[in-house]
């Protein structure tokens, strides 16, 4: 302290201003540090995996401008370039794409100890509602929740769905061939979300009825579609989302702070959002709460199930609390709708355009019997069989063209062509070491088209998968894994084939379809959390006799 004011009086002596002189620095080190740490935050992330190989990425933006260029194939075209494993900068936050199936089985199943959680992209940050259920949860919570969900999603369960189901499918499609054309994307995502309805909350909301039987309630449910629509389809991986989502994107430290101040300004896309996702909790929360009290508790529906699971062992109650209860819920019907029907709708589109697939395919389905004959939930329950190992069925059913051409339209159109991991621990993948935090997506989409495991893979071919063609005998067990992969997989898998594979029976013995003249080519696809379409399948069908 003498030594500084010591030094402060001889500068006054020799006349030097020292108003200017003494803050210099201070000042300096103040704007050193700040600069310090604004590329601390922009380039810390960077700096752990600049080793992983990349195209150089544009500050603030990173490669998002190539996401804008490409779409969803960007990805694919980095791959080329880049090799099976490099980095792709969302932003500031960089993410280690893992385009190889070998890979995949590395992040997926081998070290899945370090890389059990997934990471929260920008759009889920800025979406409360969507992070407490199963998909973003984590650690131990994530365990306890997934067990629990398990215990529900016995084949009985399953198998008890199956009249329900067909009891929608019957009623959605009664008519098809009376209309000119109809947007099938449309009807199909009325029917999945009728369906998950039920099976999630024993609710029908009846969207995909004729519109003779509509109920009186019915403008509160389409409200309740249309919010959950909105809110889903908002949630955009670009620069088109809310503003809130691309300050995610470009700074995530401003995002909350932002969409708090913007969410109470009316009109802006977060205030939409913000009222969007308010309006669904409180209903879900309704929904939950006369559960919870036992009024309307059912056998059948996953919350009812899922209520009693979590009330007779003590680890889920004290992971369920109603919050966690109505994500979980809401996820059903938000992982159970978009994504089995955008499937249904790519099979309705590709068996349009492929006479001879159509052909093979009515064979089949004519052979199975009767048409009043339901497939059972047996029949219906074979497997992708690399992803579960422990329940492979290797039995052939009658039904085995009708699993390759699911299979095939789901690698076609990948619909989620990215499964989103976080490592957990420092952890080395395809000879990169990955710090603790590392983002690592695995790019199923890239898999799916890689001709070394798909010949012409812009080629729609069933066979492919037949398990008797040298193809699929050579083919990298992880190579087609629309569902994901290991313990962190899709629990869903076997409900959404089970409704696919009874729609497309239902509607083959019923119709055949064809292309509307409006229909584009190629078919047009929007880039959310999930594929979508962007103008909708449009068809013509055409009664059977
Ligand atoms: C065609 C239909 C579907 C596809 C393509 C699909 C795809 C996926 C994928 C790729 C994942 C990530 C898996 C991973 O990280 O390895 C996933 C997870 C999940 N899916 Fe699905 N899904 C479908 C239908 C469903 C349905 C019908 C439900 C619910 C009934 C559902 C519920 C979930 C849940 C809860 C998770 C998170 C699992 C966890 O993190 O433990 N999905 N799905």
């Amino acid at each position: 302290m003498d030594l500084l004011s010591g030094a402060l009086q001889k500068l006054a002596e020799a006349g030097l201003p020292l108003v200017i002189r003494v803050p210099l620095i201070p000042a300096t080190c103040t704007i050193l540090a700040l600069l310090g740490g604004v590329l601390g935050y922009f380039y810390g992330p960077y700096w752990g995996v600049r080793k992983v190989p990349g195209p150089p990425a544009m500050p603030f933006v990173g490669h998002l401008p190539l996401l804008a260029k490409y779409g969803p194939d960007v990805f694919s075209v980095l791959a080329k370039s880049y090799g099976p494993i490099f980095r792709f900068h969302m932003g500031r936050q960089p993410l280690v794409i893992v385009a190889d199936p070998e890979l995949c089985r590395e992040v997926g199943i081998k070290k899945f100890k370090d890389i059990t959680n997934r990471s929260i992209p920008s759009p889920i940050s800025a979406s409360p509602l969507h992070q407490k259920g199963l998909f973003f949860t984590r650690d131990a919570r994530w365990s306890t929740m997934r067990n629990t969900i398990l215990s529900v999603y016995q084949p009985s369960y399953l198998a008890k769905l199956v009249p329900t189901m067909q009891a929608f499918i019957e009623s959605a499609t009664e008519d098809l061939h009376s209309k000119e054309d109809i947007t099938f994307s449309d009807l199909s995502l009325k029917l999945a979300s009728d369906v998950i309805g039920d099976a999630a909350f024993g609710v029908d909301f009846g969207l995909s009825k004729p519109h003779t039987q509509h109920q009186q309630n019915d403008k509160e449910i389409e409200n309740f579609i249309n919010q959950h629509i909105y809110s889903t389809t908002m949630l955009k991986m670009d620069l088109s989302g809310s503003f809130s989502i691309i300050l995610g994107l470009l700074i995530p430290i401003l995002q909350e702070p932002f969409r708090q101040i913007l969410k109470r300004i009316p009109g802006t896309m977060d205030w939409k959002v913000d009222r969007t996702n308010q309006n669904l909790s409180s209903r879900l929360d309704e929904i939950v709460q006369k559960k919870m009290k036992g009024k309307e508790r059912g056998t059948n529906d996953f919350l009812s199930l899922i209520l009693s699971a979590s009330e007779s062992e003590t680890a889920a109650k004290n992971v369920f609390t109603q919050d966690y209860i109505s994500a979980v819920t809401y996820e059903h019907l938000l992982a159970g709708s978009a994504t089995t029907s955008f499937t249904l709708s790519t099979i309705i589109y590709l068996v349009a355009g492929h006479p001879e697939v159509e052909k093979k395919l009515l064979e089949e389905i004519d052979g199975f019997g009767p048409c009043d004959k339901i497939p059972t939930a047996n029949d219906l329950q074979r497997r992708f069989p690399y992803i579960d190992q422990a329940t492979i069925h290797t039995f052939l059913t009658i039904l085995d063209f009708e699993l390759q051409v699911v299979k095939e339209a789901m690698r076609f159109y990948t619909v989620s062509p990215l499964v989103a991991r976080e490592t957990s621990a420092q952890v080395e993948i395809g000879g990169y070491v990955l710090p603790k935090g590392t983002w690592v997506w695995m790019a199923l989409g890239v898999l799916a088209k890689d001709p070394k495991n798909f010949p012409e893979p812009e080629k729609f071919k069933p066979e492919r998968f037949d398990p008797k063609c040298d193809e699929e005998k050579q083919r990298h067990p992880y190579a087609n894994i629309p569902f994901g992969i290991g313990p962190r997989a899709c629990i869903g898998q076997k409900f959404s084939l089970q409704e696919i594979k009874l729609s497309m029976i239902h509607l083959y013995r019923n119709y055949v379809f064809r292309h509307s003249p409006d229909m584009e080519k190629p078919l047009a696809l929007d880039y959310g959390i999930v594929l979508n379409f962007k103008h909708g399948v449009k068809v013509r069908a055409i009664k059977r006799t």
